[in-house]
């Protein structure tokens, strides 16, 4: 049987802005039903990828494609929904009329009412869009790029900026589109957005992937603790130990970050008898986000 055409497929990309090597040779592939997280630090290039494969910018060497065909063909862009970092959209017509105009390009749109529903704008159709607060006006983008019913949304930083009622309005939208078979592209900085909605995660750093797995598999590269407890031991002290790679206080506190949780909890204790609620659990997305963007962890490899 043949596999099955991905919905977006990056195959040796490579792109240079100038001088800048913005894609180094990037392989990627997203399949239907699937939501891959793309996660980097800032100029990583996750925005190019995304780029690349919605056809806006053309590959030096390399190949973007969209469910096998060329991302400029109207074929394509048809089956493709979009949220950017930035829109600018007109400040005067209402939500309703945006949703209404953003649907009219597609063949089988969703009812303007479902796609508001789904983005948590129903009670906001009738508003100018000048009107609106950041996140709401983030929202109606949100609804935009769903509107069409597409078999793929790309998501550039979908919840920058959303209260955490709309961030989770959001990520049950997304959840519902990967159920019924669109494939998702998310760029994120929040790794707890990625954690909660990815399937897959690609970790990039100056244009290559630097791990790719599902989040349990890239969480297992490095194998990490996270000990939390309530101790007077100032965190830069902590930090100072051998096996420690990272201490702060978070909430009142103490965090640290660890691949020998044993080891520091031994000296936790020898170092302050009276420490209290100590906790040890494995490490999450973040810290192996840390660990494999770390510069001295990056030089060493
Ligand atoms: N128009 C441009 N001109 C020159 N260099 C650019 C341009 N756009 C991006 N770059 C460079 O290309 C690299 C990749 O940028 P890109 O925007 O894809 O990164 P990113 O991972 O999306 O970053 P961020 O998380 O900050 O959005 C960076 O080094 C950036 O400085």
């Amino acid at each position: 049987m043949l596999a099955p055409i991905p919905a977006a497929r990056l195959q040796g990309a490579r792109y240079r802005h100038g001088a800048v090597c913005a894609l180094d040779g990037l392989d990627l592939e997203l399949h239907a039903g699937e939501v891959l997280a793309l996660l980097g630090p800032n100029g990583a290039g996750k925005s190019t990828t995304v780029d690349l494969l919605l056809g806006l910018k053309t590959p030096d060497e390399g190949e973007a494609r969209l469910f096998g065909a060329d991302p400029r063909g109207v074929a394509s862009r048809l089956q493709v929904g979009v949220m950017l970092q930035s829109a600018v959209l007109p400040e005067r017509l209402t939500v309703r009329e945006l949703i209404e105009w953003a649907s009219c390009h597609y063949p089988h749109p969703m009812p303007v009412a479902d796609a508001a529903a789904l983005a948590g704008i129903g009670d906001l159709l009738a508003k100018r869009y000048g009107r609106l607060s950041g996140g709401q006006q983030r929202r109606v983008q949100f609804a935009i790029a769903l509107c069409g019913q597409p078999r793929l949304l790309f998501l550039d930083e979908p919840t920058t900026g959303l209260d955490i009622g709309a961030r989770a309005q959001v990520w049950a939208a997304v959840r519902s589109m990967a159920a019924q078979g669109c494939a998702v592209l998310l760029t994120t900085h929040y790794l707890e957005e990625a954690e909660a909605l990815a399937d897959r995660v690609v970790v990039l750093d100056r244009g290559r992937t630097l791990a790719a797995g599902t989040t349990a598999q890239v969480r297992a590269l490095v194998g990490g603790r996270r000990i939390r407890c309530l101790t007077a031991l100032p965190a830069e002290v902590v930090a100072g130990w051998p096996q420690v790679r990272e201490a702060q206080v978070v909430g009142g506190r103490l965090e640290v970050v660890t691949g020998e949780a044993e080891a520091v909890v031994r000296c936790l204790l020898d170092a302050d008898p009276a420490l209290q609620e100590l906790e040890v659990l494995r490490a999450g997305l973040a810290e192996a986000f840390v660990e494999l963007t770390n510069p001295h962890a990056r030089e060493a490899a």
